[in-house]
Parts: C-alpha cells; structure tokens; sequence
C-alpha cells in the first residue's frame, strides 16, 4: 500500500514535453508501440498472402501446354571484379558501377497522336484491358515488374508490363526501353505497340508471343521426349540470331540487347523465336564500343569482359547467344547446382567434352531424333566461336545466321581456313572441324532479315 501510494504522487507530476503529466505520457507510448506492432504484423500478413495468391495465380495461368518453371531471381551484388560465387545469389547480376548520367529521370508527356511508332494508353485502358490488373491475367513477372496478359478495345492481345514504378532505376530503364524500341519491328523480335505514362504508373505493352518462353520449355516439365526436336530448336536458334543480327546490323545506332537468355526468347505456336525484354537495351553509336555505367545482365550468360569491365558491344549479346545455344543442344542451365561440381557450369563442362571428343554426349538427352553429325557439329562449332575470349574473334550475328542455315559449313569454310592458315594434321575430321587455328570468314550474303 504504501509502494503504490508513493508512486502515484510521481505518475500524476508534470513532466518538461508540453507539461504533459507522467502518466499521460506512458499511456501515449504504450498506445504508439502498440500501433506500430499491430501494423507490421498486418502489412507481413498482407504481404504473405498477395504473394502466395500471385503463385497460384502463375501456376494457374501457364498450367495450360506450357511448362511451368520455378524461378528464385536473385540480386547479385558485385564488388569490383569479382562476382558473387554463392549458389544462392547467382540467378541475376546486376552490378551499379556509377549512377547513370546520361539518363533524365523526367517521365515522358507525348500525346496519343504524336510518338509516331505505337500508342500511348491511358492507365484506365489498361485497366480496361487487364481486368484491373487482375491476379488471373498475371503471366509471369520479372525483374522489372508484373507482367499481364490483356485485351485492348480493338480486340488485340497485349502483354502490359507493370513497371516497378517505386525505384528511380525503373523509370530510367522505362524510358530507355520506350525511346530504343519503339519503333523496332522485326518478325524475331516482340514489339511494343505502346505504352502508358501517368502518375507514377509507367507500363510498357507489348505484342502478346502465345507459347511461353524458350526456358519453360526447355527446363520445366516436359516429360521424358521434348516436344523441342532438334529441327525446332535449330529454328529457334536461327530465329533468335536473325532478331539480334537485326538489333546489332540492321539499325542505326545499333542496338544491344544486354540480357540474352533463355526466358527472353518467347515462342509462338509454330516455334518462331521472339526475343524480348530490351528493357536493358542501350543505342550505340556505330563502329565504337561503349563502356556502359551500369553492367547488367544474368549470371551465367554475361560475357567475361562485359562482367569485369561494364566495356558492352553486341560481341557481348554474342557470347550470350553462346550459352544460349548450348543450352538449345544440351538442354542444361547455364549455371546448375544440381549437377556434380565439374558439370555445373555449362560452359566448362561444354568446352572439356568437345576437348576430349565426346561432342555428342552433350546432346540433351530428352531430344528423341539425333540431329545428323554434321549438323551438330555446326551448332558446337558456332557455340565455341561465340564464347570466344579474345571478344574481336567472335563472328557477327549475320555471319552466326548464315553458318547456322549453310549446309556445308564448317566443312567449306575449315577447308579454306586449313588451306590458308595452317597445315593439317592428320587427326581425325571432328577434330580439325572444331578447332581451327583461326576463324575463316566466309563471305556471306545480308539475307538475315
Ligand atoms: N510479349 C509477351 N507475350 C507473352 N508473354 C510475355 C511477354 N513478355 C513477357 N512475357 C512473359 O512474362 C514473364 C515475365 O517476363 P519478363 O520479361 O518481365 O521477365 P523475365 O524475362 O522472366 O526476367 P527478367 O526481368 O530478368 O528479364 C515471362 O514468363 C515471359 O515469358
């Protein structure tokens, strides 16, 4: 009794904040903590729930014929050269080398009439034509945002893509994205047909590819044949190289995709290739190489150089196309824990099964038809010329076109290169056909487009 009666004289004194008294004092900081941690449990409950309801929504979407991937993407935060090796942290790159300077952060204010290559919607067309950005409508989402399946007034299918709107960096990639491929239009390549700037909203849309993207199908569930014969995937290769050749030789300024990869390639349902997500893309003025403020790419498919250097011309987007092309023949992840150490890395292992001769053991074993020698031969041959080191020897996207369509190469053109550069050993056929000393470029014609 006479401890509380002590006290409450202290509670009921006047303190110094706005001669409020002690006790009132307690009350409005219990009534604070209690706010907050009501809110954070709210806001983790919300978030767990719309997270959980945006998978189903995803598996719900793609359940149809196309295979469903599962995706963990993974910020890889590099320090210098060296890149991240945990096993974790290696599903995206993205490196901040300095702050971009050449990229204004204002939003874009053109009017429906004037951009000329598309149309600028209005965010309540969008609304419109994705069911108010319903989960059923949610196709997949990326690093960049939420990617909805919708249907315009005119009845076309688009893919909106919801741009994360809360990061300046989104912004600025928004507004490269629009300026370069705006007006790009190639059959290998998805188009923009427009795009929605307004509050803080900023959406691209696109052409709606109706087959998912080359990595459901090549890495989800396909059962024990790949539906992915040799022949699709020689289509889908040359496809591929026919867009980018466009991007690289076919524009001016030219254009560097900077992200090659597997789920950037969308397949209609004849199995043309579509490559997409020029999200990265930057113009570049022609004949000089660019040394980019920010290196951007994904792990497992970013050429050495362009890794530790940010030095980014299309040699770069032809590495890529590299170990995108392995991945067509092999049917592995460029990057693969799952696999015993020495065959995680594609690339390594890829280079020592050529070395020792075992060149048609990379063949992914879900293709049911052998491909014929020869043509496999090529597309090994061409791989190992686009992962080349030295990024000057690398061929051209055009010259990767012709020498995956041309019948006789490598044969013709090893020939000249044996003729020319060196003299034969007596070693057996495959042998000189993957390692030439030096590169012959044949001449090609510019057919790609
Ligand atoms: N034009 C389109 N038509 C149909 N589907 C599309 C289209 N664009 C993107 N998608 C699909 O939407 C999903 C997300 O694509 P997005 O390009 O945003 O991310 P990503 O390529 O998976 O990853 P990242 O952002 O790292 O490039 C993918 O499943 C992709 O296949």
């Amino acid at each position: 009794m006479a401890t509380s009666g002590a006290s409450l004289p202290l509670l009921t004194n006047r303190t110094s904040i706005a001669g409020l008294k002690f006790y009132v004092l307690v009350i409005i900081f219990l009534a604070i903590a209690v706010s907050i941690l009501l809110i954070t449990v709210l806001c983790i409950r919300r978030n767990r729930s719309s997270k959980k309801s945006q998978m189903q929504v995803k598996v719900k979407h793609s359940s149809g014929t196309i295979p469903l991937v599962s995706k963990e993407i993974v910020e890889v935060i590099k320090i210098g050269n060296v890149i991240d090796d945990d096993p974790k942290m290696q599903k995206q790159v993205e490196c901040e080398i300095e702050e971009s300077s050449s990229v204004s952060v204002e939003s874009p204010s053109p009017s429906p009439e004037n951009i000329g290559w598309g149309r600028w919607y209005t965010l309540k067309e969008l609304e419109n034509a994705t069911g108010r950005f319903s989960d059923g409508n949610v196709i997949g989402e990326g690093g960049y945002g939420i990617v909805y399946r919708g249907i315009l007034q005119d009845g076309s299918v688009v893919a909106v893509k919801n741009l994360l709107n809360n990061k300046g960096q989104a912004e600025k990639e928004f507004k490269v994205e629009v300026e370069a491929i705006g007006k790009v239009r190639h059959k290998n390549l998805v188009g923009l047909v427009g795009y929605c700037a307004e509050g803080a909203q900023r959406m691209l849309v696109y052409e709606y590819v109706d087959n998912g993207n080359l990595e459901q199908w090549l890495h989800g569930d396909v059962g024990p044949i790949s539906p992915l014969t040799w022949d699709i995937r020689m289509k889908i290769a040359v496809g591929t190289a026919k867009g980018l050749a466009y991007l690289h030789e076919g524009l001016e300024p030219k254009v560097v995709h900077r992200d090659v990869k597997s789920s950037n390639i969308l397949l209609d349902k004849k199995w043309n290739a579509r490559v997409s997500d020029f999200g990265l893309a930057k113009l570049l003025g022609s004949g000089k190489s660019y040394v980019t403020t920010r290196v951007m790419g994904t792990f497992g498919y970013v050429s050495p150089e362009y890794a530790s250097t940010g030095m980014l011309n299309e040699s770069s987007d032809v590495y890529s196309f590299g170990i995108l092309l392995m991945e067509l023949i092999t049917g592995r992840s460029p990057i693969d824990y799952s696999r015993p150490p020495a065959e995680m890395n594609l690339v390594d292992w890829f280079k020592g099964m050529v070395a020792s001769r075992r060149g048609d053991e990379l063949l992914d074993p879900l293709i049911e038809i052998q491909p014929s020698p020869r043509s496999l031969k090529r597309a090994l041959l061409v791989c190992l010329r686009c992962i080349d080191l030295d990024a000057n020897k690398r061929p051209k996207m055009g010259q990767i076109v012709h020498m995956l369509e041309a019948d006789d190469f490598p044969f013709r053109s090893d020939l000249r290169t044996r003729e020319k550069d060196y003299v034969p050993s007596q070693a057996d056929e495959s042998k000189k056909v993957l390692y030439p000393t030096r590169h012959a470029e044949p001449v090609y014609k510019a057919s790609w487009r």
